[in-house]
């Protein structure tokens, strides 16, 4: 989960540069409450980008979208592996309140699940913001190793592609968050190795609530895979979780 945290934090930062601005994620001067973290050594490779895995239905669907952002009504979120440095980890103890369960020794192996298999196998996404409609769009690629009935997405991978769709969606309109309630309704299976599209709508905002919504919906928009929705909490500092 902290990785995914800080990972998406990342994202956030990425999210909030100005355009021009050539600084590494988390960089950046200035106020905002996120300034704690610490990014600066972060030079991993962003894995939100074509790779040779990838298929036509994929890379298609990803230069439509990189279309799209060519006006700034859409941004496309870079993603990572995650790696960090001992000071990174400290920052974000210090946001969690000393709630981390896990030693600094084991923390540093600990990887992002979603980023964890080889190219192609595993999941492969990328993820688009618009501001305006606070829209997230995931076009995604569940391969090989994610199998549940023979041929097709387990539905624990769909559910976790649909996590953390909504959870981004609400970060980026929020800040931190974790996923408090899923409801997802599975109406068609997905057959493994196919591109899908999440398609997630930022419903209403009540204090530190975030409702989010989404449908999973075939390249050609023909097959309604999956409905879902989500309540995601915004962190407050210094509250612990444990
Ligand atoms: C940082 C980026 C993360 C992005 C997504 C991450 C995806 C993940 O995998 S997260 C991991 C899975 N999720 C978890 O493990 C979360 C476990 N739960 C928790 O830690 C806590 O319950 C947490 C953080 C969600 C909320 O705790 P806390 O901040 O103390 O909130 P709390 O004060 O209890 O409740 C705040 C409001 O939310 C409501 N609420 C909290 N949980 C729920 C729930 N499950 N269902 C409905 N309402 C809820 C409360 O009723 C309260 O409402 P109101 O303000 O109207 O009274």
């Amino acid at each position: 989960m902290l990785r995914s945290c800080a990972a998406r934090l990342r994202t956030l930062r990425v999210l909030r540069r100005q355009p021009g601005d050539a600084r590494l994620p988390g960089s950046q001067p200035g106020s905002g409450k996120l300034r704690s973290f610490s990014f600066e050594d972060v030079t991993e490779k962003d894995q939100a980008l074509p790779k040779p895995s990838w298929s036509k239905d994929l890379r298609l669907l990803f230069d439509k979208f990189m279309k799209k952002c060519e006006d700034g009504s859409w941004k496309r979120l870079p993603s990572y592996k995650t790696s960090y440095t001992t000071s990174t980890i400290q920052d974000i103890r210090a946001f969690f309140s000393g709630s981390i369960p896990l030693k600094e020794e084991l923390m540093s192996q600990a990887r992002l699940f979603t980023r964890s298999f080889e190219d192609g196998l595993g999941f492969e996404y990328v993820m688009f913001y618009n501001d305006d409609e606070k829209r997230v769009v995931c076009i995604c690629q569940g391969g090989l190793y994610l199998q549940g009935p023979p041929g097709f997405l387990h539905g624990g991978a769909l559910a976790t592609l649909i996590d953390i769709t909504l959870g981004t969606n609400a970060m980026v309109a929020g800040g931190p968050v974790m996923t408090a309630n899923l409801d997802i309704s599975f109406k068609r299976p997905v057959p493994l190795c196919s591109v899908v599209v999440i398609n997630s709508q930022l419903d209403k905002v009540e204090g530190r609530k975030f409702f989010v919504s989404c449908n999973v919906r075939s390249v050609d928009e023909q097959t309604l895979h999956t409905e879902g929705t989500g309540l995601f909490i915004k962190l407050e500092p210094g509250k612990s979780l444990i």
